[in-house]
């Protein structure tokens, strides 16, 4: 019954074959082979566009790496209060962007509120050298509380960016659990709104170890390549990132795991809003659940053995929370079963 994050789920089997199947005879290192270009073809056609990929180890890489590419000095990026960036990444965005400062954007359900990001940015008129400068925008799609920015939200967040001239970057942590969520395309959620920087992830999603950043101005991946060396996050065998891809790609498995994660949340959603010590802190919309549960329910799911995490209400968060009531992020992936679930309330009796 494992629910702390789909970062404890492993592999799926098919890319898991598609290693192994890459594990043979020999390939140009360094991002030149057969199959990173291969890879990278694919990712071109998944977004419609020409696009330049570079693997990364992790999310904190793909989004350090992506806001250093804009960063300048003085640079703030302004980001929302739960942001990954700004709450789970130990400084890397700073440190490896030389000095990028985080500034945070409120916003209800883990989503800046656009005219908010707008008067944070007039916080630091041009010149005003003491407070710095605006460098960037970063949203998060899925967000960090499962919640999904539509189409005309993203559109709402890009529009004061680009009235700031300021560039767009995307975690995708969880981008495929989003985008079967909306139900567009790649390019409609991302370059078609005017996202340049997207931090691609593959590793919750059924892969070991496979994260990306993809940028859709393929003009600015010569520059890319120097932060992508300077971080150690060049592979040599970068073949074994790509064919992780390859497999993860194939035959839309990526998809069809994001949807099955994504029913998986709302089948457990459903389960806790038939229990009379649970309630829904806010509706899922891909594959984090929020249930506020009475604490004696907690303790007896984790005495039998569940692994979900307490979770700090959002300040942004109005329901009241009682003293005997503890807020919990539940998180399903692609290797969720039905079994789990129903062992999961089974156990309450
Ligand atoms: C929203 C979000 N962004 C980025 C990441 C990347 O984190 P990591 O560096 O652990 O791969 C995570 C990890 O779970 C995440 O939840
Ligand atoms: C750091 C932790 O929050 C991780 N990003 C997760 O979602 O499980």
């Amino acid at each position: 019954m494992f629910f702390a994050s789909d970062n404890w789920a492993g592999a799926h089997p098919d890319v898991a074959a598609a290693l192994s199947e890459a594990a043979g005879g020999f390939d140009p290192a360094y991002g030149s082979g057969a199959w990173d270009k291969r890879v990278t073809a694919r990712f071109s056609e998944i977004f419609e566009r020409e696009v330049a990929v570079f693997f990364v180890s992790t999310g904190t890489a793909a989004n350090s790496l992506s806001l250093a590419s804009v960063a300048k000095v003085g640079g703030v990026v302004f980001c929302h209060p739960e942001a990954h960036i700004r709450e789970d990444e130990c400084g890397a965005p700073e440190f490896l962007s030389g000095g990028l400062r985080l500034h945070a954007v409120e916003g209800a359900r883990g989503k800046m509120d656009p005219a908010l990001l707008h008067e944070a940015i007039g916080l630091f008129p041009p010149g005003f050298v003491h407070g710095g400068r605006p460098a960037a925008v970063s949203i998060t799609q899925a967000s960090e509380i499962g919640t999904v920015h539509s189409l005309a939200e993203i559109d709402a967040i890009v529009d004061v960016a680009r009235a700031h001239g300021l560039p767009l970057h995307m975690d995708g942590a969880r981008f495929a659990n989003a985008l079967v969520a909306l139900g567009c395309t790649p390019a409609e959620m991302t370059w078609r709104r005017g996202i340049d920087l997207l931090s691609f992830g593959g590793t919750k999603n059924g892969c070991w170890c496979a994260e990306a950043v993809v940028l859709f101005d393929p003009s600015r991946a010569g520059e890319f390549a120097f932060h992508h060396k300077r971080a150690a996050q060049l592979f040599s065998k970068s073949r074994f990132v790509a064919a992780q891809f390859e497999g993860y790609f194939a035959d839309d498995l990526w998809l069809h795991n994001a949807r099955h994660a994504n029913a998986m949340a709302q089948r457990l959603a459903s389960m806790f809003e038939g229990l009379p010590t649970a309630r829904l802190a806010w509706e899922p919309d891909a594959n984090e659940v929020f249930p506020i549960l009475k604490k004696n329910t907690a303790d007896r799911l984790k005495a039998n053995g569940a692994a979900f995490y307490d979770w700090r209400a959002p300040h942004w968060y109005e329901g009241p929370i009682g003293e005997d009531e503890v807020l919990c992020r539940f998180v399903t992936s692609f290797a969720t079963r039905e079994g789990d679930i129903a062992a999961l309330f089974g156990c309450l009796g």
